[in-house]
C-alpha cells in the first residue's frame, strides 16, 4: 500500500509516519514538495505518485497569526483540502483529514457532538471549517477527524512551550478558564493507525465525521501545572504558575471557552477511544526521547 501523507515535520505528520511505516510506502511531502497553497502541484503529485490512500496532516495551524494572514490560512486549510479530496475522488482512494475543537464557539455548556452547529470565533477556526465542508462538498471516501489541544515532543506546542518557560521565568499566568482536553500526536496516529488497518481488511469505509481527542477534560493551566510537576521531579522547574482569565491574557484572536469534545461515536462506530489526557501526558513525557531530551537540556544548564 503507498501511502501520500502531507507534510513532514509536522507533530501529527511525523507520528503518522512512525505510526505506518509497517503498512506499506509511506510518502511524506513537506511543505517544499507540494504546497497546500497550489492547487496545480497538488494535482500534479497526486497524479504521478498515485497514492492508495491520502492522509492530509499539514495545515496552517497559527492560530495568531492566521487573523491577519487570512488568504494563506484559507488557500492551506480550506482550498488545498478540497483539490486533495478531488484528486483523491478521481483515483477512488480514501482521504482522512483532520480538523479541530476551533471550529465552535465554545458557548455549549457540555461537550460538543459532530452533530453541533459550528460557529467559529477566528480565522483559524473558519478556515479549518471551510476546509472540512469543501471536502464534504465533493462525493468520495473522505474521513474526518476532528480533535484538540496537539501536543508532542517536536515542533511548535504548548507543552514544548511551558517546558522551556517554566524552567525560564520565575512567574507565568496561564489561562484557566478555557476547558478541553490536551491530546498527544501520538494518540492520534495510533488511533488513526487503527482506523485504517480496519480499512484495509475490509472492515469499514474510511467514511464520516469523528471527535477524536484525549478522555478527560482540563484548563490550559492545569495542562501547565502537570507539565510542572514533571518538571519539578526532574528538579528544572523554576516558575510559579498563576492561574488567570482569558480576557487577562489578550491575543489577536479569541479561542472558545469550551473546547471539550464528547468522542462516543468513535466508540459506537469503531470501538475505540483514546488514553486519558494525563496518562498520556505520562507517556510522551517518560519516552525514550523525551528523557533525552531532557538530560540535553540539565547538561546545557550546568555548563
Ligand atoms: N496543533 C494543534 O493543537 C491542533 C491541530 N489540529 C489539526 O491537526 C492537524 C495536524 O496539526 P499539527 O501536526 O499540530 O501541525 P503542525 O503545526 O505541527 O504542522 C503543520 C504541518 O503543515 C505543513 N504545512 C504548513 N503550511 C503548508 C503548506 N502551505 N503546504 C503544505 N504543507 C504545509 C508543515 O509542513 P512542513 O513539514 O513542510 O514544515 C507541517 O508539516 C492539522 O490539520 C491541524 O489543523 C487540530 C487540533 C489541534
Ligand atoms: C504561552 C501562554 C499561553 N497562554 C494561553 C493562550 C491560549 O489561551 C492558551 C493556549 O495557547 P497556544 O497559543 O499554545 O494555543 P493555540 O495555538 O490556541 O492552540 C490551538 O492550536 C490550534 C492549531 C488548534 O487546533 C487548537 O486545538 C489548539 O490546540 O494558553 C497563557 O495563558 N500563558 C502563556 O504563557
Ligand atoms: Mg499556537
Amino acid at each position: 500500500m503507498k501511502i501520500l501523507i502531507t507534510g513532514s515535520r509536522g507533530q501529527l505528520t511525523r507520528e503518522l509516519q512512525l505510526e505506518l511505516a509497517g503498512d506499506g510506502k509511506v510518502l511524506a511531502l513537506g511543505h517544499n514538495v507540494l504546497d497546500l497553497a497550489d492547487p496545480a502541484q497538488i494535482r500534479e503529485q497526486v497524479r504521478l505518485l498515485r497514492p492508495d490512500l491520502i492522509i492530509n496532516a499539514a495545515a496552517y495551524t497559527a492560530v495568531d497569526p492566521a487573523e491577519r494572514e487570512r488568504e494563506q490560512a484559507f488557500a492551506v486549510n480550506a482550498r488545498g483540502p478540497g483539490v486533495l479530496a478531488e484528486e483523491a475522488a478521481r483515483l477512488g482512494v480514501p482521504l482522512v483529514h483532520y480538523s479541530t475543537d476551533y471550529v465552535f464557539d465554545g458557548r455549549k455548556a457540555g461537550a460538543y457532538i459532530e452533530q453541533d452547529p459550528p460557529r467559529p470565533l477566528g480565522v483559524y477556526g473558519a478556515s479549518k471549517l471551510a476546509g472540512e465542508q469543501a471536502i464534504q462538498a465533493v462525493a468520495g471516501e473522505q474521513l474526518i477527524l476532528r480533535t484538540s489541544w496537539v501536543y508532542s515532543l517536536h515542533g511548535k506546542n504548548f507543552l514544548l512551550t511551558m517546558q522551556r518557560l517554566l524552567q525560564e521565568r520565575d512567574e507565568l499566568s496561564v489561562v484557566a478558564d478555557e476547558i478541553g482536553a490536551p491530546t498527544w500526536a501520538r494518540s492520534i496516529a495510533r488511533t488513526t493507525g487503527a482506523m485504517i488497518r480496519r480499512w484495509r481488511d475490509g472492515q469499514r469505509p474510511l467514511e464520516g465525521l469523528y471527535h477524536l481527542s484525549a478522555e478527560g477534560e482540563t484548563s490550559w493551566y492545569g495542562f501547565a501545572c502537570s507539565i510542572a510537576e514533571h518538571l519539578q521531579n526532574q528538579g528544572t522547574l523554576r516558575a510559579r504558575i498563576e492561574p488567570i482569565r482569558s480576557c487577562d491574557y489578550p491575543t489577536a484572536a479569541q479561542r472558545p471557552l469550551n473546547s471539550r469534545l464528547d468522542c462516543s461515536r468513535l466508540q459506537r462506530d469503531w470501538d475505540l477511544q483514546l488514553p486519558d489526557w494525563e496518562s498520556a501526558l505520562h507517556e510522551c513525557l517518560n519516552a525514550p526521547c523525551a528523557i533525552q531530551l531532557a538530560r540535553h537540556a540539565a547538561l546545557q544548564q550546568s555548563l
